[in-house]
């Protein structure tokens, strides 16, 4: 069952084009890489999704309805830079965030609001932590943090942006681990990543862009060095294709 149909989607920003005739599905049960090179227009992308851009044309589906529409059922991992730590707030009342736009503004959390946030701070290992304020958390437990803020939506769609960044090899795993549960339980994940090699590994299949869709297949089909020369916009680079284990 497609969760997330784009099609034919143009993207503006300060008057130039950013994306062009972008086409992409995700299936519930899918994580699929979004992989491209710096500028290429990953994050434009979500956040088209996210309904918090203006589309130029094209269409964006997610479940049968629009990005508005579809708003409380989406959850958004920001790349963590973006996220206002120094606010005086504890774990608990970050995640509970995450569902700001289901509870509505200015009313309380419910019971199903608190066990959600519950649920979602145990999934990511974080119950202990959950009174201590976001300004004293390690890097690691911050990406945690922001997870169990977007799962603390129970999301039919998980958009993550670069969750993998600066996170040491133990905490990967724990969330690549997290990601496999969710996709098995029907969840659908589009992720960026610059790791290529953990990208092969984790997702079902990768969609490269650069401006528009270069190639899309699972790593498998992917395995031509001339695509992905052709996605990052360069005529060779030993580095790319050591990280993808192909040779010329
Ligand atoms: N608010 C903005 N106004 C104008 N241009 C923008 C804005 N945000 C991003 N851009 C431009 O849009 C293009 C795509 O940026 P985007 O952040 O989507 O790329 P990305 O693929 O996520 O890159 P990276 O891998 O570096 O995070 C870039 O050329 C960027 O300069």
């Amino acid at each position: 069952m497609t969760v997330l149909h784009v099609s034919d989607l143009g993207v503006n920003l300060a008057g130039r084009q950013v994306l062009d005739h972008v086409d992409l599905t995700v299936a519930a049960k899918e994580h699929v890489g979004l992989i491209g090179p710096n500028g290429a227009g990953k994050t434009t992308l979500l956040r088209a999704l996210l309904g918090l851009l203006p589309v130029r044309t094209g269409r964006i589906e997610i479940d049968g309805r629009t990005p508005a529409e579809a708003r409380g059922t989406i959850g958004y991992v920001p790349q963590r830079h973006e996220f206002v730590w120094d606010y005086p707030v504890q774990v608990r009342t970050a995640v509970m965030t995450g569902r700001t736009h289901r509870i509505g503004w200015l009313r309380r959390p419910r019971s199903e609001d608190r066990n959600a946030v519950q649920e979602a701070l145990e999934r990511v290992d974080l119950t202990r932590l959950s009174r201590r304020p976001i300004g004293e958390l390690s890097g690691g437990q911050r990406q945690r943090v922001l997870v169990a803020r977007a799962l603390a939506l129970r999301p039919k769609l998980l958009l993550l942006d670069e969750p993998f960044t600066g996170l040491d090899v133990p905490t990967q795993e724990i969330l690549t681990r997290l990601f496999r549960e969710l996709t098995a339980e029907g969840t659908a994940i589009l992720m960026t990543t610059h790791d290529l090699p953990a990208a092969a590994e984790t997702c079902h299949r990768l969609c490269l862009l650069n401006g528009t869709v270069v190639a899309d297949g699972s790593p498998d089909e992917l395995r031509d060095p001339a695509v992905w020369l052709r996605a990052f916009g360069v005529a060779r680079s030993e580095q790319l294709l050591h990280s993808l284990g192909v040779s010329r």
